[in-house]
């Protein structure tokens, strides 16, 4: 007769690639029942888009019948449960398990299309995940999301109004540019764009997410120093193009991240338009911004590669009509934004597991 024992003496020998250590010490294997040669039982991972999904279960099947029973029918049910980046459930959005920058050293190298589509990708996945469009001075997501001069609708939450995110397309999301004048926005400094978005945090009532998506202004400058300084955050992911004035600013924008003032992980980096492939001819790739120029800065500075998006004409059109390329038809594209959601996933579990609880950065001068 199979018993509970075994099954957890056999699983004990699956490793989680990531995390390094077995399934049953990681305490991963919840719920084990077993009748004759059935054997059922669930794997909690760490992130619902985990990619390594699939090469777990098949090491969890593989173990029962070399360890135990070749007999054994084996049934896992694979879920998952955010872990958090926090160390407690207070302070400002207390109930948003990680939150992750999106940024870059340079403008228009697209952060938002890639901060709008990794929340979108995570969401597919299965994990609950909201969008902030903290890009004071150039919001984009009212417009990928076709809601340009919608208004927000307020909510009571004890006692005081708030705002609620929007919903579309499975995520939560809100943007700054729903909110004030972009106009008036286009000249605060200093205070003023401090002020601003530290309200526009605190206002939006997020509730329960796996994870915080935010979009910020190109650059590093007073947002991103605000934003450290008012939620604990988890890491940033940080988008380039291949080309060398991307990348040497890029480096910049790390350095001012990961530096010992700052010093907030750095999840990995995302190369945008690392090729441009027409649609008839699907097999050609053109290095128009040069080859690989993201994957070797990464290389250099020592942090994860997260993947290389094309250039494509169909992202941009998406992106002006409302209709994100995650949502949109063409399926090399989303498998491409499918692929880096998984590897920040997998990034924001290592991270995790590895170093210490995130915290609001206090900067001494
Ligand atoms: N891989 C891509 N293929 C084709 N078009 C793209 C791609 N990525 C972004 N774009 C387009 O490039 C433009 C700039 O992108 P996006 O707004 O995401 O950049 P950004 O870095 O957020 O810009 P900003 O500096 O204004 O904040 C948009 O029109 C977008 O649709």
């Amino acid at each position: 007769m199979i018993t509970k024992e075994q099954i957890l003496q056999a699983l004990s020998n699956v490793e989680e690639p990531d995390l390094g250590k077995d399934l049953v010490t990681l305490n991963m294997v919840k719920d084990i029942e077993i009748a004759g040669n059935d054997v059922n039982f669930t794997v909690v991972l760490t992130t619902p888009a985990c990619p390594m999904k699939d090469l777990i279960h098949n090491a969890c099947v593989n173990a029962v019948h070399h360890l135990v029973s070749k007999d054994a029918v084996v049934k896992i049910k694979m879920t998952a449960n955010v872990v958090t980046g926090r160390k407690d459930g207070k302070g400002v959005l207390p109930k948003v398990k990680n939150v992750i920058v999106v940024a870059s050293g340079k403008g228009g190298v697209g952060k938002s299309t890639v901060a709008t589509n990794l929340a979108l990708a995570l969401a597919e996945g299965g994990a609950s995940v909201g969008l902030m469009d903290a890009d004071i001075y150039g919001p984009s997501v009212p417009i990928m999301f076709g809601v340009r001069g919608e208004r927000p609708m307020m909510v009571d939450v004890d006692g005081k109004g708030m705002i609620m995110p929007m919903e579309k397309f499975g995520i939560k999301f809100m943007s700054i540019g729903l909110l004030i004048d972009e106009r008036q926005a286009v000249v605060w400094r200093g205070p003023m764009a401090s002020s601003a978005l530290r309200q526009f945090i605190t206002d939006v009532y997020w509730d329960e997410l796996d994870y915080l998506i935010i979009d910020t202004p190109p650059g590093t400058g007073d947002v991103h120093l605000t934003l450290v300084q008012t939620i604990p955050v988890t890491g940033v992911v940080v988008v380039t193009t291949p080309q060398d004035v991307a990348l040497s600013d890029t480096k910049k924008g790390i350095t001012m991240f990961s530096g010992a003032q700052i010093n907030v992980p750095i999840l990995g980096l995302v190369e945008n338009m690392a090729y441009f492939t027409p649609e008839e001819l699907p097999n050609n790739k053109y290095y128009i911004f040069g080859k690989d120029g993201g994957r070797q800065l990464a290389e250099d500075l020592e942090i994860p590669f997260l993947g290389q998006i094309p250039l494509v004409q169909s992202i941009r059109e998406g992106g002006d009509e409302g209709i994100p390329a995650l949502v949109g038809k063409e399926p090399a594209t989303r498998r491409a934004f499918m692929d880096i959601a998984g590897s920040v996933a997998r990034s924001v579990a290592m991270r995790n597991a590895n170093i210490a609880p995130s915290k609001i950065v206090e900067i001494v001068v």
